[in-house]
């Protein structure tokens, strides 16, 4: 093509399309969670040095949010268990946040003291797979985060909440939407600031992605509500762009499109962050991060945990040395 020469400085405004497609968001917040969710699948324990740069290095890419680590037990989640040395060892940059796992009062405390300053908690459309993530029902895991919602609104401490098996769920199937808008509501009741909508196995399509934001945009205003799609099924972008033009203005990724959950078996990564950055661009929609280094920072990560990116852009800017 045309633009095989471009030099890789070249201000990425530039590749912009000309249009601003009408009647989507002209900002979105992306939200990376490679460091957590991308991390906590994998295998071999990646040494906490390695994380640490991983976060630093995304730091400098312009993302607004980088979700570090969870305070889980390290019996469940062993990948997880340096998350203190993890959240005391990386450099924090102005306007960046960088929320932490919390799926109860034991592990908010020890994220608070281990300095995070802003924390998640996690939730379930799906009775079984509430039960196989956090031990617990749906109902016992609105009380454990309700009791943490409470101890952070008297620390000033903005709470995220995630819904998982939004578009179904890996031992139930499929949930209906109601259950998701349900759950979405109690945790934007209890504080939370923002309901993150997990399709958690990967299999939703445009068609459920839609379906499920209509029940739930009844409850809770679009400007609490952010997506975090996993690729499994192919399906993520075309999700993502389903729920953007429905108006929802953040996206969780995860860069190299590392991850999967693992209490969800068989369940990919979340799409890569440079494939939502290369969409975004093309609709000529700012994100203020620059795509050139999360590839970087991508590339950095594979070769790290010596894997292949899953991130498309990646694969083929590599292949062909530009970025179209
Ligand atoms: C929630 C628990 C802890 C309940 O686990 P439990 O066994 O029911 O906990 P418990 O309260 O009965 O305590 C048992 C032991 O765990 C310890 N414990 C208790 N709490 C903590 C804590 N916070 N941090 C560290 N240790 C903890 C506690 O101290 C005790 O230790 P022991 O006395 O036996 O030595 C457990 O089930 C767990 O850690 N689950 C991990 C779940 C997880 O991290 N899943 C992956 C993230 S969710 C996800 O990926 C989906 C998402 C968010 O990305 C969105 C999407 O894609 O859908």
């Amino acid at each position: 093509s045309c633009f095989s020469f471009l030099p890789l400085q070249l201000p990425y405004s530039f590749l912009f399309q000309e249009s601003q497609a009408s009647g989507l968001p002209e900002y979105i917040k992306i939200v990376e969670v490679g460091p957590r969710d991308g991390l906590q699948n994998e295998k071999v324990i990646v040494p906490t040095d390695i994380k640490i740069e991983l976060i630093n290095r995304l730091s400098k890419t312009g993302l607004p949010a980088i979700e570090v680590t969870s305070f889980v037990s390290s019996k469940w989640v062993p990948q997880m268990a340096d998350h203190k040395e993890v959240m005391r060892g990386i450099e924090r940059h102005p306007g960046v946040q960088y929320p932490v796992l919390t799926p109860n009062l034991q592990g908010f405390h020890s994220a608070i003291a281990a300095g995070a300053t802003e924390v998640s908690v996690f939730g379930a459309a799906s009775e079984s797979f509430s039960k196989m993530n956090i031990n617990c029902s749906i109902e016992e895991s609105i009380e454990k985060f309700e009791e943490i919602a409470k101890s952070a609104r008297n620390m000033d401490i903005p709470v995220r909440g995630y819904v998982s098996c939004a578009l179904g769920c890996p031992y139930e199937g499929n949930i209906i939407p109601a259950k998701v808008a349900e759950v979405s509501k109690r945790l934007y009741s209890m504080g939370c600031y923002e309901i993150s909508l997990g399709d958690t196995v990967g299999v939703g399509t445009p068609g459920s992605m839609k379906r499920m934001l209509e029940a739930v945009m009844k409850e809770i205003p679009l400007s609490a509500l952010a997506v975090h799609c996993h690729d499994t099924y192919g399906q993520a972008l075309a999700n993502i762009l389903t729920a953007i033009q429905m108006g929802v203005a953040v996206v969780d990724s995860s860069v190299a499109g590392l991850g999967g959950c693992p209490y969800a078996k068989g369940a990919t990564g979340n799409v890569a962050t440079e494939d939502v950055i290369y969409m975004l661009n093309g609709l000529g929609i700012n994100t203020g991060v620059n795509l050139y280094t999360v590839m970087e920072t991508g590339n950095f990560i594979c070769t790290a945990l010596n894997k292949k990116t899953n991130s498309k852009v990646a694969q083929a800017s590599f292949n062909t040395g530009t970025i179209h």
